[in-house]
């Protein structure tokens, strides 16, 4: 079916009989008034990778790329309802969730998920900005490893997140490889270890599918402009996701995306300025 179907200069596919195939993705994440991660980095990706972007808001921070300066928690029921706005009119074919914040914003968002029956999810376990800013309450973690990960299609952690919910010390390829089999046993489906937190001048993003290791290395790029390298590697496997690739496939073109993002600086902003979400072209 897949080639069968063509891209219309446009945007979004159309199949041979003229229809269009909107894939959807839906974020359930913080805002970051900044525009370089969370929603907004979410959205841009979706939209860079032909995918209709929606959101769910948890909490509002105000940041730019000095840092952050406020975070504002969003009511448990605000979430709530614009999860079930979403369900009951505009089904998502992928759902990507970063910042939570606390555990009874947690617990609302694995709770719908499961009403809804959401399966394709991608879980980035946000828990600090690079300024060292936290975005998860510290007593939140246990509540992220409980609901969330279980029900995680994806898991996208960094390092330092992997190093939180697995409660070891990593050092080496090894010892990553030992926490994404231990985060496999927590629940995961697909472990997603992003490696930009890693030495050296060579970056390796490490998949584990419960059976083999496969990993995807990369230049890196020697620049202080990486907000939202995260969000953005992250929203990419969603979209592709969405769009039903496989997650081989997925990371694949999410590595190729935040490539070009960080290689294409915009240089904006005072301090760590954002990605460049219209550097790839699919
Ligand atoms: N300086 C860099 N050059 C190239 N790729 C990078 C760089 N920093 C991060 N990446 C890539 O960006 C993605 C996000 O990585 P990472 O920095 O580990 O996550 P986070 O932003 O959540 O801390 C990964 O695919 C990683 O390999
Ligand atoms: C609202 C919001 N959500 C997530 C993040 C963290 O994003 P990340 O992609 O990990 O980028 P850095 O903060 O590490 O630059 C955020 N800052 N804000």
């Amino acid at each position: 079916m897949a080639q069968m179907m063509f891209k219309k200069q446009s945007g979004y596919i159309i199949n041979i009989w003229g229809e269009s195939m909107v894939y959807k993705a839906l974020t359930i994440a913080g805002s970051d008034s900044g525009g370089g991660a969370g929603i907004q980095a979410d959205v841009k990706t979706f939209h860079q990778l032909h995918v209709f972007g929606m959101s769910a808001i948890t909490a509002v921070t105000a940041q730019n790329t000095l840092g952050v300066q406020g975070v504002y928690p969003l009511p448990v029921e605000a979430v709530e309802k614009q999860i079930d706005s979403i369900a009951t009119d505009l089904p998502p074919d992928a759902i990507k969730t970063g910042m939570l914040f606390s555990e009874e914003i947690i617990e609302c968002v694995a709770y719908k998920m499961k009403q809804h029956r959401w399966t394709r999810v991608v879980v980035d376990p946000v828990m600090i900005a690079k300024g060292g800013s936290p975005l998860l309450k510290q007593e939140a973690v246990e509540a992220l490893q409980r609901h969330m990960l279980p029900l995680a299609y994806v898991l996208t952690p960094n390092i330092p997140e992997a190093e939180v919910l697995t409660n070891m010390q990593i050092d080496t390829l090894e010892h990553r490889k030992e926490a994404a089999k231990k985060l496999h046993d927590m629940g995961v489906r697909y472990v997603v270890m992003k490696g930009g937190h890693g030495e050296g001048n060579e970056l390796v993003d490490l998949l584990y599918d419960g059976e083999q290791f496969y990993e995807w290395k990369s230049k890196r790029v020697h620049t202080k402009h990486t907000h939202g390298t995260g969000c953005t590697f992250a929203a990419a496997i969603t979209a592709q996701l969405a769009k039903g690739k496989t997650i081989y496939e997925a990371v694949d073109v999410a590595k190729r995306f935040i490539q070009a993002a960080i290689e294409q600086t915009l240089q904006i902003g005072g301090g760590h300025g954002p990605t460049n979400h219209w550097a790839f072209h699919e």
